[in-house]
């Protein structure tokens, strides 16, 4: 809804739709009807239109796309015509946020004022659609053609102080002010001043005759950057309109552009993505705890053990937090090094104008180096980040156990480990848990935190709160060896060196997934992580070739098929980009060049044992990449291990760069249609067999395909859990 009122002859419409102001059927219908109140009360003499509560309007109301009520007039559009063509003086006042459907009603507007610290954009891009209500042609005319691709095309969010120096914000209210009253006292000065040049579909695009130039210079970025997205494409094609065509002309690619993207597979999955954000802080465990009845402990101070990559990252993540921050490291170079790069990471950090002096003094004297156990004697919780291995991880728990609180959290790190058993050699397994941040932590987004059989609600609590203080998606897992993520990546790493066994070449693998929009395919990305780690997780494991007993079939461990290839190109020196060769060889740059060395070392392989290359197709490789990783999300789901499937792809969408367009793994099965996905998968377990169990179809995939086809995501659970509660129900 929206509130009404006229003080001083200025009428205030106050946007009331709690908590994020969207721009629902309700809100649209009751703005245009107050619009029309204020344009025909005489008493009137120009019009302030402003969010009530937290915010200025956010946007269109998300939850309305896809469904009917979306199209129900008026529209945005509708407004911001009303705005623009009214006689009065309207006058847009800004705090929060104007975003998307919000700041193009803002740009209808004659006039726009804004408090200082707030942020304005259009982030239709994100949810895989462009701004439909003239925002595309609007914004242009405004703050020129270059800077609009870029704010259209990124959907990034901006200062009032940026938009002032853009010419889209004429006044920006300092902190402290009251927007409502300056608003109101600029829309009394406006009366009486020509409104034509401010209507900004009066106004031509000042930067038009670049056009060419730009569409070529943002298209290449897009591309880059958002490999396999469609909308920010369409995004520059229409904007590119405001230069070349008329107003209306520019309204009408709007239009097109909207229903080609809206259409789109792709915005439904961001659609889903943007819920899903939000969606997994709403942990719970079934019958235990949950997100509302469980209360966090307060962390203070958190300790670091080790001070490798893991753990400085984290040390910056708790800094960042706001916690004093005790890092462990008993090798005296290697703290040297670790807290060199933290304290370089801080001012970095203040270089770039993302924290203050104040808050970088602030974290230099937040980070405590310790070199000994006792040194962690305070803490309210620790993480352990040393080397993947269980006996060290124990040692680590144990010494913990004596020095550390009573009542302190130990969390590891580990990204496969078993957490119940590192619990099990402590006294406090209920305060035990798992936190496992991605490589580099610092700046990877997720957090994914695992609850062990013994975690009491407030360490769930607590770790799920450290993690949102951290700013992390932060998702809750259970236990079982790596978890949600690794647990399932292990299929998607496994089949690609089949792939190679079978005929393909890394860069023919890699090709396949930069298509599908991965920044990287997996190849490129096992050389950046470098090929030694997965190899020191596979020796652990006592897997790799070298650890055989004399008579080991090389392409077996087990029962199951094994691809030694990584190992050999391990042992070959090739630790990927950091030794300038890996799977590709690096010659100067980043830039991975295939290398006639793997090719042979993959031919000699293949001839060794006697199998004949064939030519596989990018669709048999993308399935053989994915579908296994699918198969394994479901068992994931069916054990509890994963709460949600968007659980899984939010895990997959910040921690393994997945394509946000595609929504997930788990998203993307359901796009493609379960019934589809599970034929596959069938096909290839008759042709694989037992030694491939990742190619067994999951009890959960097959009994959502019998008896319900492809359900609506949001349904998997429910049906499936009901089913399986009933007795006899054999799942
Ligand atoms: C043209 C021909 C086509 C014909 C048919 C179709 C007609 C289509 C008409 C097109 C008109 C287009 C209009 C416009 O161009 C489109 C849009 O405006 S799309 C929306 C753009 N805006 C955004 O994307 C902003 C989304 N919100 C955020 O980014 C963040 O919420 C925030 C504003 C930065 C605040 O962040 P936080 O403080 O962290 O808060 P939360 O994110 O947790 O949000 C709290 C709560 O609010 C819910 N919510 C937020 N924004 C919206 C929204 N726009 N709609 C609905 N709900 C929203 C959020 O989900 C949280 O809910 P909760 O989890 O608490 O239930």
């Amino acid at each position: 809804m929206a509130k009404y009122s006229v003080e001083n002859e200025v009428a205030v419409i106050a946007v009331d739709n709690p908590p994020m102001n969207a721009l629902s059927h309700h809100v649209r219908k009751s703005l245009l009807k107050y619009l029309k109140e204020a344009e025909s009360d005489e008493k009137v003499t120009s019009i302030v239109l402003c969010g009530d509560g937290r915010t200025f309007p956010v946007g269109a109301d998300i939850k309305e796309f896809h469904k009917s009520v979306s199209k129900l007039g008026p529209t945005i559009l509708d407004i911001v015509d009303a705005l623009e063509k009214s006689k009065k003086p309207t006058i847009a006042a800004i705090h929060g946020n104007a975003l998307g459907g919000g700041l193009e009603i803002a740009l209808g507007c004659h006039y726009r004022i804004a408090m200082t610290n707030s942020k304005v954009g259009l982030p239709e891009v994100k949810l895989g659609i462009l701004p439909g209500a003239g925002g595309t042609q609007r914004l242009p005319r405004v703050i020129g053609l270059d800077n609009a691709m870029q704010w259209i095309a990124y959907g990034g969010h901006h200062s009032a102080g940026i938009g002032a120096s853009l010419g889209l914000i004429d006044r920006v209210v300092p902190q402290g002010g009251n927007i409502r009253e300056h608003a109101i006292l600029f829309a009394k000065a406006a009366v009486g001043k020509s409104l034509g040049q401010r209507r900004l579909s009066n106004i031509s695009v000042p930067d038009a005759a670049k056009v060419e130039s730009l569409m070529a210079k943002h298209l290449k970025e897009v591309s880059k950057k958002s490999r396999g997205a469609l909308a920010p494409i369409v995004c520059l094609q229409v904007i590119k309109s405001s230069a070349l065509l008329s107003y209306q002309e520019g309204l009408e690619s709007e239009r097109q552009g909207m229903f080609t993207l809206l259409a789109s597979s792709q915005s439904r999955a961001q659609i889903y993505s943007f819920f899903a954000e939000r969606q997994v802080s709403k942990w719970s465990v079934p019958g235990v705890t949950n997100y509302q009845n469980a209360v966090p402990m307060k962390v203070k101070a958190v300790g670091v053990v080790g001070l490798g990559t893991m753990g400085r990252g984290i040390a910056i993540c708790c800094l960042r937090a706001g916690k004093i921050t005790y890092v462990l490291e008993m090798n005296t170079k290697a703290q040297t090094a670790g807290v060199k790069y933290i304290r370089g990471y801080i001012e970095t950090m203040r270089k770039r104008k993302q924290i203050n002096d104040q808050q970088s003094s602030m974290m230099n004297n937040a980070l405590i180096p310790v070199d000994n156990y006792n040194g962690l004697k305070n803490v309210d919780l620790v993480i352990e980040a040393v080397f993947e291995s269980m006996k060290i991880k124990k040692e680590i728990f144990k010494k913990l156990e004596k020095v550390c609180k009573p009542s302190a959290i130990l969390a590891s790190n580990t990204s496969t480990l078993n957490i119940d058993e590192m619990a099990s050699v402590t006294k406090r397994p209920q305060k035990v848990a798992g936190m496992h941040f991605f490589a580099p932590a610092h700046i990877m987004m997720l957090l994914e935190n695992i609850r062990g059989e013994k975690s009491s609600p407030e360490t769930i609590a607590t770790i799920m709160d450290l993690g949102k203080q951290m700013r992390k998606t932060t998702v809750l897992v259970g236990n079982c060896h790596g978890f949600v993520g690794n647990r399932m990546f292990a299929y998607y790493t496994a089949e690609s060196s089949f792939l190679l066994e079978e005929g393909a070449y890394p860069k023919q693998v890699d090709d396949v997934l930069l298509d599908y929009g991965f920044a990287m395919g997996r190849f490129q990305v096992g050389d950046l992580s470098g090929t030694d780690i997965g190899y020191k997780i596979r020796r652990e494991r006592g897997l790799t070739h070298k650890q055989q007993p004399a008579g080991t079939p090389e392409r077996k461990r087990g029962d199951r098929r094994y691809s030694p290839l990584d190992d050999f190109l391990y042992e070959k020196g090739r630790y990927g980009l950091k030794a300038r060769k890996g799977w590709y060889k690096y010659e100067g740059s980043r830039t991975p060049i295939p290398d006639p060395e793997v090719r042979k070392m993959i031919d000699d392989f293949r001839k060794r044992h006697n199998i004949n290359p064939r030519h596989i197709s990018p669709e048999e490789t993308l399935q053989r990449m994915i579908f296994p990783l699918v198969n394994e999300g479901f068992n994931v789901l069916d054990e509890g291990i994963a709460a949600n499937p968007w659980d899984i792809d939010m895990i997959f969408q910040h921690g393994y760069a997945w394509p946000r367009h595609t929504g997930g793994p788990m998203y993307y099965a359901y796009t493609i249609g379960l019934p589809q996905v599970l034929k596959v998968i069938e096909e290839r377990w008759k042709l694989a067999g037992a030694s491939e169990p990742h190619w067994k179809p999951s009890k959960m995939l097959t009994w959502l395909v019998e008896h319900h086809g492809n359900p609506d995501i949001n349904d998997w659970i429910k049906l499936y859990k009901e089913r399986k509660s009933q007795p006899n129900s054999n799942l």
